[in-house]
């Protein structure tokens, strides 16, 4: 099971002494004690090399990694797609789905990914913004209010001072007037055209072996760390119903083509549609994808859209309040793209040919396997998978280093600050969903071919800057984590799940039986703990590795002038790496859980009478009335426990500290994702265990920090009534900035509250910890 990749030049690590060649000196033939005693020796003097490591001074060759040579980035497949809102959804088959700007945000590297601190600074897309010829800025309260809101339901519209301008390089784009705060709602946005999927009612995460393991060691004692705040076994940890249905954008294209379109509708399409004629010129020039209109289709949509001027609260609700279109079901989703395009050459009602509304849709319209799952679950409704067009949040341009993060709930997209924005900056979301927490040459190529445009964010730019030879070294550490050690941890999480079925399956047969399934149980614990603990050396193994890379990285970062927040970006941009060491020490702690979970050979040969007898001495003997014998291996059992303890604890600790990285960097590129909820949740889950298991005011502290990082994430996500951390926010509906002076605007304000008021902390709590219920469950 051990790997052969090692860092060249390095001698042989002190763990390897515990490993006999590739035999895990964890076999059966060893004694209880030796095997604590190896086992304990194997974790603790395993490498450090984190900072110890040297690192390749600039110009040297990359390769300081043997590894096999592999795919170079660029020709690296991605298994899915990018999405414009940013979202760990990934769904089976979804990402066959025929719309490529569509599909799971799965990352690349990872067959699973799980999904980040709110520490994303500030998006810096300030560029030379000009008032927008298609804006109308006359809506625009210059106090600092929000827009009109311009539905029936009081609901929908712009709820911040933005403004609709001409972005040089990008068309047009979202710009902020006045500064912005996490947390802060920004826009309601109503669909022009909506297909959902079937209603999901079951939330199935296919992380159920782990959650079992949890199950089982909380009848035996506290809660493991590792399993509470599991990444899961297999990286997955998406609340996305399994039965997701992949919807085309051909199914979209069919309901634009059926509706029945007022001249305010066919203007905003026509307006959209402007959008991807424009010609795009930042950085290298890149073909847009407009399909060319005939004269009299561009005609057309000219005069539609010509000489109006339409603004953002235009967009925010294109049918006027309520929803006067019905929501198409799926079976039109079966329709191929090139059927529903080839099959019908008719000019639409609003100007547009079916070519044109295709193009339209691929640029601009949104879709997941389903929306969002917290929120469906807080006011009992189902979820949906869905394709939609949003146009108010068709305006807003991407960022790799996004401010803004969408949340679509039935019919209703959401848009909320996620970072600080400064006034007159860009609010911008992003594109790439979870492949935003990869590397540059990935996010590039991925944007350049789904979106046709080369992004120059501030996090791009900070990458770009990143030496060749640096780059290729990072590029091969990450191929490193995602070919071999990726591999190796999953390979690793399969052989724990069988142990842990085996040992849940003996428990219960030991707890049923008379003496002789009782001896069979003890017979199949000491198997499975067998099995756990034949799975550490490859998960050191990995370890090492991990740590080694880790340690190359970071030098190599410190190596380059860097601001704080240029270095969170980037070591986002490594994130699997990250998150492979995450899920090793997680692994390891498990295995190390499952390992000792009898206590030794004499134990497990005992019958059950002989057991009874002595756990009874142990438990309610004085030792001091023992015989000398009796009192030597109480205190040996003793120390072995401590021993154990300790073991666990540091190894815990390593676990969270790794977590804990993972979701600052979660919040620096991906703040308010589900992702990054997710990842906060299961941060705070797991802090709450390991304080249980290991009471004590460092634990204490962690947990503390850990709920406030929920609460953070929640807050940035779904707005937080009373937040802590969002103070000027009444309902999710920020007061602070609004013109109370003007009557008609703080009644709006007022009226909006209502509607819009945002869940408090604990309500969101409540869900998410319903929602990991529902994860155990078998
Ligand atoms: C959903 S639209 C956004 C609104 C668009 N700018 C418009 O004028 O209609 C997506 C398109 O905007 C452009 N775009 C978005 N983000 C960009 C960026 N960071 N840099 C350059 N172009 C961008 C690309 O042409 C992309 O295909």
């Amino acid at each position: 099971m051990h790997s052969t990749q090692r860092m060249a030049g390095h001698p042989a690590i002190p763990w390897e002494t515990c490993c006999h060649g590739n035999k895990p000196v964890f076999a059966s033939q060893h004694g209880g004690r030796t095997r604590k005693a190896v086992l304990a020796s194997a974790v603790f003097h395993s490498p450090r090399p984190i900072s110890g490591d040297r690192a390749p001074v600039l110009g040297r060759p990359a390769m300081a990694l043997q590894m096999p040579r592999v795919a170079s980035l660029r020709r690296h497949k991605p298994r899915s797609y990018p999405c414009q809102i940013a979202t760990a959804a990934a769904a089976p088959g979804f990402g066959d789905s025929l719309n490529p700007r569509l599909g799971s945000g799965t990352a690349p590297y990872h067959s699973n990914t799980s999904p980040n601190s709110t520490s994303g600074g500030p998006d810096g897309c300030t560029a030379d913004v000009s008032t927008s010829s298609h804006g109308n800025n006359n809506t625009f309260n210059s106090a600092g209010g929000y827009n009109r809101i311009n539905n029936n339901t009081g609901r929908r519209g712009s709820l911040a001072p933005l403004r609709l301008v001409d972005i040089p390089g990008k068309g047009r784009g979202v710009v902020a007037t006045r500064k912005l705060s996490p947390g802060e709602l920004l826009l309601v946005c109503g669909p022009l055209a909506l297909v959902q999927g079937p209603a999901q009612t079951m939330v199935q995460v296919p992380q159920q072996q782990s959650a079992k393991v949890g199950a089982r060691r909380t009848q035996q004692r506290p809660t493991s760390v590792a399993n509470a705040g599991a990444i899961g076994p297999d990286g997955v940890t998406s609340w996305v119903p399994k039965a997701a249905a992949s919807i085309s954008e051909a199914a979209l294209v069919s309901e634009l083509q059926r509706l029945e379109w007022s001249p305010r509708q066919a203007q905003i399409l026509a307006f959209l549609y402007r959008g991807v004629q424009e010609p795009v010129s930042t950085g290298r020039p890149t073909p847009r994808r407009g399909v060319p209109a005939t004269a009299a289709a561009e005609a057309e949509a000219a005069d539609n859209a010509g000489g109006v001027v339409l603004d953002l609260t235009d967009l925010t609700d294109p049918w006027d309040g309520g929803d006067p279109f019905a929501i198409a079901t799926t079976p039109s989703a079966a329709v191929s793209t090139r059927q529903a395009v080839t099959g019908t050459s008719l000019t639409h009602r609003s100007g547009l040919m079916a070519e044109q509304l295709a193009a339209v849709v691929r640029l601009n319209a949104t879709g997941l396997p389903s929306d969002d799952v917290l929120l469906a679950k807080l006011y009992g409704r189902p979820n949906h998978s869905f394709i939609g067009l949003w146009p108010a949040h068709a305006m807003l341009n991407h960022s790799c280093a996004p401010n803004a993060v969408a949340v679509v709930s039935g019919s209703e997209l959401f848009i909320r600050c996620c970072a600080p924005v400064p006034a007159g900056g860009e609010v911008c979301i992003t594109y790439s969903g979870a492949l935003g927490l990869g590397p540059l040459p990935l996010r590039r190529a991925l944007l350049e071919r789904n979106h046709r445009f080369r992004c120059m964010c501030p996090r791009c730019m900070a990458e770009e800057r990143v030496p060749r030879e640096l780059a290729q070294l990072w590029s091969d550490i990450m191929m490193l984590a995602s070919q071999q050690l990726q591999p190796q941890l999953v390979a690793a999480a399969a052989a724990l799940r069988v142990s842990s079925r085996n040992g849940n399956g003996s428990s219960k047969s030991g707890n049923a039986g008379g003496p002789s399934s009782a001896t069979s149980g003890q017979t199949t614990t000491a198997a499975s703990a067998t099995a756990a603990a034949a799975v550490l050396p490859s998960l050191l193994d990995v370890r090492g590795q991990v740590a080694k890379c880790f340690g190359l990285f970071e030098e190599t970062l410190g190596q380059l002038s860097l601001s704080p927040q240029e270095a969170l970006w980037l070591q986002a941009s490594m994130y699997p790496l990250y998150e492979t060491r995450a899920r090793c020490a997680q692994l390891i702690t498990t295995a190390v859980s499952g390992a000792t979970s009898v206590s030794g050979v004499s134990e497990e040969t005992r019958s059950p009478e002989q057991h009874q007898t002595h756990v009874q001495q142990l438990e309610l003997a004085d030792p001091g009335e023992l015989p000398p014998q009796q009192q030597v291996q109480v205190q040996q059992q003793e120390q072995q426990q401590e021993d154990i303890n300790e073991l666990e604890r540091r190894l815990s600790e390593e676990y969270l500290d790794a977590l804990s990285l993972c979701l600052r960097l979660q919040g620096a590129a991906n703040a308010g994702s589900d992702m990054h909820v997710q990842l906060a949740a299961r941060y705070d889950a797991a802090c709450a265990a390991h304080v249980a298991r290991h009471p004590g005011p460092r634990a204490r502290q962690l947990a503390m920090d850990a709920r406030q990082r929920l609460e953070r994430a929640l807050g940035t996500r779904y707005g937080i009534e009373g937040g802590s951390q969002f103070e000027g926010t009444s309902g999710g509906v920020r007061t602070e900035g609004f013109d109370t002076s003007d009557p008609p605007m703080a009644e709006e304000a007022e009226a909006l509250k209502a509607p819009l008021t945002a869940p408090s902390l604990e309500e969101l709590v409540a869900v998410l910890d319903e929602l990991r219920r529902q994860q155990l469950q078998p």
